[in-house]
């Protein structure tokens, strides 16, 4: 049986006095796209601080290809809400920060981002400044600089959230494209059932904080997930039950 690439297991958190994750149990294999889905505030980006070790778990265990995290290096590489870019670097200098971060010089790291500039959609705008780009650029231009990093796992937290319908539906797209090519395991966190559904290989459904997952889906349409009919019908029932999950996660009748 593979190893996962992350397990948690019974993982609860609290700020405080506050009771925010009550119990978390997910995995992740390698190669996969898994999402987590869930009310407002019940604490997605929680787990995504306790992986980045910004918080520690109340109780639980967290392992990373077997081994219990925060024994090894990072293994993460994390894709904040917004697109965190900073305005007084031009992109190029932007999408290489996180290798000039872990050491690289700047003209290596340039050298490693120069091959997939082209595939980010941003070829011709490496020296402008953040601000002369569309947001769903930017969202690019914050993707590539997460990826290169080379890290075993990418963590997105809500990353098309700021864009406005049309550019996220095809940064969506996009997104399952370059991870049918390059097969990152990934985590996303989003409100977007939708976006879940469109993405993931398996989605777990959190209830309202304390969070427990209530519920996990696999998605079993098949890749590319274009739009056409057949696989709008088969998503469609699927983003009904996690809806319904999500409207009443204890399982009782609808009102
Ligand atoms: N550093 C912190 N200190 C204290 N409370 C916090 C901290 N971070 C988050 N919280 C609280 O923990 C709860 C869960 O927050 P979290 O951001 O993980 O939820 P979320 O599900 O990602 O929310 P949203 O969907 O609105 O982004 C919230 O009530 C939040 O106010």
């Amino acid at each position: 049986m593979t190893i996962p690439r992350l397990t948690l297991d019974h993982i609860a958190c609290r700020y405080g006095d506050l009771d925010v994750l009550e119990d978390i149990s997910l995995t992740v294999q390698p190669g996969e796209f898994v999402s987590i889905l869930g009310p407002s505030g019940a604490g997605k980006s929680t787990i995504f601080s306790l992986l980045t070790d910004t918080v520690k778990p109340a109780s639980g265990t967290m392992a990373f290809d077997g081994e219990p995290l925060g024994k090894r290096q990072n293994p993460f590489a994390f894709m904040p809400q917004r697109d965190a870019l900073m305005p007084w670097r031009k992109i190029i200098d932007n999408v290489t920060l996180g290798l000039e971060v872990q050491g690289i010089k700047r003209r290596e790291a340039r050298e490693q981002v120069g091959a997939l500039i082209d595939e980010f959609g941003l070829a011709g705008f490496e020296n402008n400044y953040p601000s002369a780009l569309s947001g769903g650029m930017r969202q690019r231009a914050a993707l590539l600089r997460t990826v290169v990093q080379q890290r075993k796992m990418l963590l997105l937290d809500e990353p098309f959230s700021a864009l406005d319908a049309l550019t996220r539906t095809r940064m969506q797209t996009w997104l399952e494209t370059m991870w049918l090519k390059h097969r990152w395991t990934a985590m996303l966190v989003t409100h977007d059932v939708r976006e879940a559904v469109y993405l993931s290989d398996r989605i777990y459904v959190l209830s309202p904080r304390p969070a427990k997952i209530v519920r996990t889906f696999d998605i079993p349409l098949s890749r590319p997930r274009g739009r056409d009919a057949v696989s709008r019908a088969a998503a469609t029932e699927i983003e009904n039950a996690i809806l319904e999950t999500l409207f009443d996660p204890t399982g009782g009748t609808l009102p």
